[in-house]
C-alpha cells in the first residue's frame, strides 16, 4: 500500500496547475479503501493556492470521508517533499497520531513519519471538548 500511494502521488502531480511556481506536486491518501488523489491548484491571486495534500484531503471530505489511513506526498525537491505548516494542520485534523505520511521526491528517497512527528503538538477536535 505504501508503494501504490507514492505512485498515485506522483501520478497525480502531472495534473498541478502550476502556471506561476511551475512546481508540481502530487499527494495521495488511502480513506476507507479509497485512494484520493490531490495536486497543487495555483491562482494569480497568489495566495489562494491549494497545496496537492489539502485538494485530496478535501476530495475525501467532500465524499464523505473523514479519516486517513495513510498519505503520501511527492514533489522534485532535492530531499522528501516537506509539507507546509497549513497542511501539516489539516492532515493532522483528519489522522490518529499514528498514521502514517509517506514523503517522497521523484529520485525515490523517502522519509515515513506518524502524524505525531509531522506536527508535534497539533491543536485537536478533541481540545474544543475539554
Ligand atoms: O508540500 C507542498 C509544498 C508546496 N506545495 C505547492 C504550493 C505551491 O503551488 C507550490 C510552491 O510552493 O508548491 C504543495 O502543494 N505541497
Ligand atoms: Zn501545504
Amino acid at each position: 500500500m505504501k508503494e501504490q500511494l507514492i505512485q498515485q502521488a506522483i501520478e497525480a502531480r502531472e495534473q498541478a496547475y502550476v502556471p506561476y511556481s511551475r512546481f508540481q506536486v502530487g499527494a495521495a491518501l488511502l480513506a476507507g479503501g479509497v485512494i484520493y488523489q490531490g495536486c497543487n491548484v495555483e491562482n494569480a491571486s497568489y495566495g489562494l493556492t491549494n497545496c496537492a495534500e489539502r485538494t485530496a484531503i478535501f476530495k475525501m471530505v467532500s465524499e464523505g470521508g473523514r479519516k486517513i489511513n495513510a498519505i503520501a506526498v511527492a514533489g522534485d525537491t532535492d530531499g522528501p517533499i516537506s509539507p507546509c505548516g497549513a497542511c501539516r494542520q489539516v492532515i493532522a485534523e483528519f489522522s490518529d497520531s499514528d498514521t502514517r505520511v509517506y514523503l517522497t521526491n521523484l529520485r525515490g528517497e523517502m522519509t515515513e513519519l506518524t502524524v505525531a512527528q509531522l506536527l508535534p503538538g497539533a491543536f485537536t477536535p478533541a481540545d474544543l471538548h475539554k
